[in-house]
């Protein structure tokens, strides 16, 4: 029976609570027994610490961070980097074998940049699954930063929910969005079980996702849609197998398709 690869990505508020990335990646270390998974990871509030004691000002449009080139050397170093060694590390302490990676490793994913308002952010776009699926297959746990490269060679950075939508789609996975909070919560601080693009759509309206969770919940929008399958978006305290089995967290379904219409 083929075994359906798990996407975890993980928010990088994780590494900031030693604890938390204990008990997750000994989590993950049990159910790699049954299921391949990769990570993919943030690092936000790394950036944020770096870019302040470097007196360098960073400010977020729409929630993804506008990014000049030159700040880039700091933001892939923060990411791919510290972020990833760091996770690596606790991967290797919970007793799984991780492989460090970035977007651009093996041409699994090619970006563009967005939009120059941005500066060095990109678009990810699924290229070339055969190294993860040759990672996979050694047992081993493929650890993600959301560093991607454009075919002209700039470095861009990208938004890491993102990123993990593109990972999911390489290898047709299943996906889930951990962070530092139970799910998508309503305007009374109430976890929404289900969402779909409307639900969405009135929610964003009403001023009830906003900031980095409108990204997460677009994303997790897309890698739906995309796969055929929902997204689930939860805390990083739950434990996965109740995450898999909905007990926790907000599952977003996939768009309904024009009739006729296939992905
Ligand atoms: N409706 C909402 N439900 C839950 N969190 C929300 C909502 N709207 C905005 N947020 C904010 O989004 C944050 C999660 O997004 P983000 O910080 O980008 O996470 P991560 O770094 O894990 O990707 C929450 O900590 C919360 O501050
Ligand atoms: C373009 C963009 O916004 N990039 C993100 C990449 C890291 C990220 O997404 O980290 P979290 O998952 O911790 O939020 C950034 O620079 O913060």
């Amino acid at each position: 029976m083929k075994r359906t690869p798990i996407v975890i990505k993980v928010g990088g508020a994780l590494l900031d609570d030693q604890a938390a990335m204990s008990r997750l990646l000994t989590s993950i270390q049990t159910v790699l027994a049954t299921r391949p998974v990769i990570l993919v990871h943030g690092g936000g509030p790394l950036v944020e610490t770096l870019m302040a004691s470097l007196g360098l000002s960073s400010s977020k449009i729409d929630g993804l961070r506008v990014t000049p080139d030159e700040h880039m050397p700091y933001i892939c170093g923060a990411l791919a980097g510290s972020a990833n060694k760091t996770l690596c590390a606790a991967a290797l302490q919970a007793g799984c074998t991780p492989v460090g990676l970035s977007l651009l490793d093996g041409n699994m994913v090619t970006c563009e940049p967005l939009d120059a308002r941005f500066g060095a952010v990109g678009v990810p776009s699924a290229a070339d699954p055969a190294l993860l699926k040759s990672v996979l297959a050694q047992g081993l746990l493929p650890v993600v930063s959301s560093i991607g490269s454009s075919p002209e060679g700039r470095l861009l950075n990208i938004n890491a929910d993102q990123a993990a939508t593109v990972i999911a789609e390489l290898v047709q996975g299943e996906l889930l969005l951990l962070s530092n909070v139970t799910g998508v919560l309503d305007g009374d601080k109430q976890l929404i079980s289900t969402l779909d693009a409307a639900g969405i759509e009135t929610y964003a309206d009403q001023g009830v996702i906003t900031d980095g969770m409108l990204v997460k919940v677009n994303a997790a929008l897309l890698a739906a849609t995309t796969l055929g399958r929902p997204v689930t978006i939860a805390s990083w305290n739950a434990a996965i197998p109740e995450i898999l089995n909905h007990a926790t967290g907000t599952q977003v379904f996939p768009s309904p398709l024009p009739s006729g219409d296939t992905l």
